[in-house]
């Protein structure tokens, strides 16, 4: 402890000098998004939370250094010959330890793989895409209207415009993404699959309480499985995986089947977007290695785009059932949406189909863009820690008038859920309020509330690669919604997010009411 640099530091808890079982524990209990608030708020923008771990929550000295900086997901001090140490990304590996873009501990292969989809996931490229053009189109007037006006006409266990409307948006969300990874005719179907939803949902969702034991201490995990014969994580988790991992590689040789048939004809909605690029991507990798024979990329490839689409679907999820929920408590600003919304060309109505506005139309709607903004600040999808390990030579954080040495091999984390509630930066930070998005404010003060503390897709070398894609779909499936319906809340309890990384609902639900708007016809 005496030769320890970091005891120099404000530390979030007594104990959290001498030993990390302080940290593990709050973790362990599911407290740790609102421990590091009440940590930060006491004492500053970087406390230590363990003998070998920091929270900095600032930019000069704090997400600058650490994220644009490029400090690593795995601990470069640890493991053989360095380099091969702890990486608490390392859970998200897929298929027994597959690797993807994610879960990747060291910077270099990461750049790599990302340089890879930098393109077809760039915001020019999401914009004007054909392929997400037409699925877009398909999955609005196919799928989520007809949906929306059944729950009106023919109620399932409610009265009329009643509904849970969560699922429906992880469904919008599940097809949107695989969609455009698979092409329409492999994706998910699960707007017009409402058990195949109910399975998925239920598979993925069960799994969310058992992170702890083999995310953070994985070594012990295994340890105790093989030489104790007991289970810290349970077997029906990895039974769950496995489902999910199987579903994914079926989509996968779906796309492979497609890609094989795409001069015979095939329709543009299709395309595998994702699929064909990570397969020529990966060709043209080994090449390049000198690797001359035909290779399985099979799993590498089914772990890549596994990741994509949870970290996809689950996210924008979460938001939209947040962005509706404020609608629904803010009837005044859900009407000027709708006013907004109706200066679409075509409008979104049935009506229209298969025609869709311009997604540069959508994407520039001021109020709509100020809806989602807000609702990523104030409720990220991920607004809890996001670790990473300072470099071998140790670095400077913390503010500039009182910063600290910390040593290489130090645990460092920052999270979006702190970063955004700066009253600094973002007034009245816990009221949602879009219209400080479409205040006149100086170009500093844009700056800091767009980019340095806005942070709800991280940043640096390993941020969000689908935040396009994300808002993208976010805009279309919200304007869809309010283009043809007003909601208001029929019950929200537990609507506040569980203390996690990823965080949706307590409840894991929303209820609430359709009313069609007047142009609507039921059917
Ligand atoms: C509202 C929606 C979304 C939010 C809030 C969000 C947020 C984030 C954040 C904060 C990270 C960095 C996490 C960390 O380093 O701990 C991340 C990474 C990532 N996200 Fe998203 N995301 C969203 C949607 C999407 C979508 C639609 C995709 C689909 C492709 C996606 C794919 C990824 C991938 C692959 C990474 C890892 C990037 C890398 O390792 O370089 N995300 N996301």
């Amino acid at each position: 402890h005496l030769t320890n640099p970091l005891r120099k530091l404000p530390a979030a808890h007594p104990l959290a000098r001498f030993t990390s079982l302080w940290i593990l524990y709050i973790r362990y209990i599911g407290y740790e998004n609102r421990t590091l608030k009440a940590a930060h708020e006491k004492y500053g923008p970087i406390v230590c939370l363990g003998p070998k771990e920091v929270s900095v929550n600032c930019v000069k000295g704090g997400i600058r250094e650490v994220y644009a900086g490029g400090f690593e997901k795995g601990d470069p001090t640890g493991g053989q010959n360095g380099g091969g140490g702890y990486n608490w990304y390392g859970f998200f590996k897929n298929y027994s330890g597959v690797d993807n873009m994610f879960s990747t501990s060291a910077n270099k292969p990461h750049s790599i793989r990302k340089r890879m989809f930098s393109h077809i996931y760039s915001k020019s490229s999401i914009n004007s895409s054909p392929s997400l053009a037409a699925q877009t189109s398909i999955i609005l007037y196919n799928r989520l209207l007809p949906l929306l006006s059944a729950h009106i006409t023919h109620p399932q266990d409610s009265s009329p415009g009643i509904l849970n409307i969560y699922p429906l948006l992880s469904a919008s969300t599940m097809d949107f993404v695989t969609g455009y990874i698979f092409g329409l005719a492999s994706s998910s179907d699960f707007l017009s699959n409402p058990k195949q939803l109910a399975w998925f949902l239920d598979l993925y969702n069960s799994r969310r309480s058992f992170n702890f034991w083999p995310q953070e201490l994985p070594a012990f995990t295994a340890a105790v499985q093989k030489y104790m014969g007991y289970r810290l994580s349970p077997l029906w988790v990895d039974e769950a995986n496995s489902h999910i991992e199987k579903w994914t590689k079926d989509m996968c040789e779906g796309a492979r089947r497609t890609q094989s048939l795409e001069n015979e004809g095939g329709k543009v909605e299709d395309k595998p977007i994702v699929y064909s690029h990570i397969i020529s991507g990966l060709a043209k990798e080994a090449k390049k290695a000198g690797i001359t024979e035909t290779t399985d990329f099979s799993d590498e490839v089914a772990s890549e785009v596994l990741d994509h689409l949870a970290a996809g679907f689950d996210t924008s999820g979460i938001t939209l059932v947040y962005v509706i929920h404020e609608l629904s408590t803010h009837p005044e600003i859900q009407r000027r949406l709708q006013t907004e919304l109706t200066t679409l060309s075509p409008p979104l109505l049935p009506s229209s189909a298969p025609a869709i506005p311009d997604a540069k139309a959508v994407d520039t709607l001021p109020l709509l863009h100020a809806v989602i903004w807000e609702t990523l600040r104030l409720h990220s999808a991920i607004p809890g820690a996001q670790p990473r390990f300072t470099p071998v030579s140790g670095c400077q954080l913390g503010p500039e008038e009182k910063s600290y040495y910390i040593p290489g091999g130090v645990r460092v984390s920052a999270s979006a859920g702190l970063l955004h509630q700066n009253e600094n930066v973002y007034e009245r930070a816990g009221e949602w309020r879009p219209d400080r998005w479409l205040e006149q404010v100086d170009e500093e003060k844009r700056k800091d509330m767009e980019s340095r503390w806005f942070w709800a897709f991280g940043s640096g070398g390993r941020m969000c690669v689908g935040s396009h894609l994300a808002v993208y779909q976010m805009k279309y499936i919200v304007a869809t919604l309010y283009s043809n319906y007003t909601t208001t809340i029929i019950s929200d309890t537990n609507i506040s997010q569980i203390d996690a990384y990823t965080a949706p609902p307590k409840s894991e639900k929303l209820l609430i009411k359709l009313h069609p708007q007047a142009h609507v016809k039921a059917g």
